[in-house]
């Protein structure tokens, strides 16, 4: 197990070290390998986004770190030790997307239950005016919201006052004051010393509310960095041109250009210095009907988590 420490002489919240996680895979079939060599490590006070699209790899992780599952490959420690004996001291606790609610409790009943399983709790009225439903503290868990039952997740996860909390699309069924109002508590925890690591597959959101953004797809991580530097990524452009017979490896030798592929005659320029591409193709060959377009935040997004996705990026050398 891994013990090392990098923060103010504490070991890491969460501690990532070539993981892998294969579903079934026994007999016939190789079963489905959802997270694979996943290195990541998450310090106290952090908040990171787990941001990727459906079936990335984000729960499973999430799973793994709570000791819910264990990885077939790799070694996950939280704050310095197995997942399991984090959760036991206390020092971890979740919202995860569904289940863990008993309909028939009250609010308030759900939060004294859920209190009584641990040695130590904070008081149950300030986990719930924490989470915002102060109010609604008397009613039956099967008559609130969806997002209100999102608050209920949320206040039981605040009662063991954890030095880590994970959120697995903690806004689902939430407004839009709600959305605010929860960021705003998580917030607040997070600059107390709290890890904070939430799965989510809005970019906005991650971009809005977490310290780093570590986007998941296909179970690797393929972007880790901040929002501006995740930003920085989608400030790339695409330059297409007609050019029969072009020279693809002329054009990869000019700067900034990061992938270069033909689709027929018409040539399809990924680049982050469009202008050099652009005189290139106007001066030296006889490329015609040429178009720029810019990417968005979702472009690169869907750029990075597609199946034809350039290599693995990370935040050292920005993101490079
Ligand atoms: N118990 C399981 N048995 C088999 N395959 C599984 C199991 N749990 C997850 N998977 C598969 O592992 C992959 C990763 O799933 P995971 O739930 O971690 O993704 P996710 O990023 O959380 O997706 P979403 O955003 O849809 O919640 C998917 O292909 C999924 O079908």
């Amino acid at each position: 197990m891994t013990t090392s420490t990098t923060f103010a002489g504490r070991p890491p919240a969460i501690r990532l070290s070539g993981v892998g996680k294969r579903f079934g895979g026994t007999g016939r079939s190789d079963g489905v390998l959802a997270v694979h060599g996943l290195d990541l490590v998450v310090e106290p006070g952090e908040m990171v986004a787990f941001l990727g699209p459906n079936g990335a790899g984000k729960t499973t992780t999430i799973d793994m770190v709570l000791g819910l599952s264990q990885p077939t490959s790799g070694d996950v420690s939280v704050f310095g030790m197995a997942p399991r004996d984090a959760v036991s001291r206390g020092l971890v606790a979740a919202v995860m997307q569904s289940g863990g609610l008993l309909k028939d409790l009250t609010v308030r009943e759900t939060l004294r239950y859920t209190a009584s399983l641990f040695a130590a709790s904070r008081p149950v009225d300030e986990a719930l005016a924490a989470a915002g439903i102060g109010d609604l503290s008397g009613r039956k868990v099967g008559a609130c919201s969806g997002g209100e039952q999102q608050r209920v997740r949320f206040a039981m996860a605040l009662l063991s006052d954890p030095q880590l909390l994970l959120l697995d699309e903690p806004t689902t069924g939430m407004d839009v004051e709600g959305r605010r109002a929860f960021w705003a508590t998580i917030r607040d925890d997070a600059a107390r010393g709290r890890a904070v690591v939430f799965a989510t597959h809005y970019l906005e959101e991650a971009d809005r509310y977490a310290d780093r953004i570590v986007l998941i797809a296909h179970g690797e991580v393929v972007a880790d960095g901040t929002g501006a530097e995740i930003k920085a990524l989608a400030s790339g452009r695409t330059v297409r041109a007609v050019l029969p017979g072009a020279d693809l490896a002329a054009l990869h030798r000019l700067p900034g250009v990061e992938r270069a592929t033909t689709q027929g005659d018409m040539i399809v320029v990924r680049t982050c210095d469009s202008d050099a591409v652009a005189r290139y193709l106007l001066t030296e060959t006889g490329a015609r009907d040429l178009e720029i377009e810019t990417h968005g935040l979702e472009e690169a997004f869907v750029t990075l988590t597609s199946d034809t996705r350039p290599q693995a990026t990370s935040t050292e050398g920005a993101l490079a």
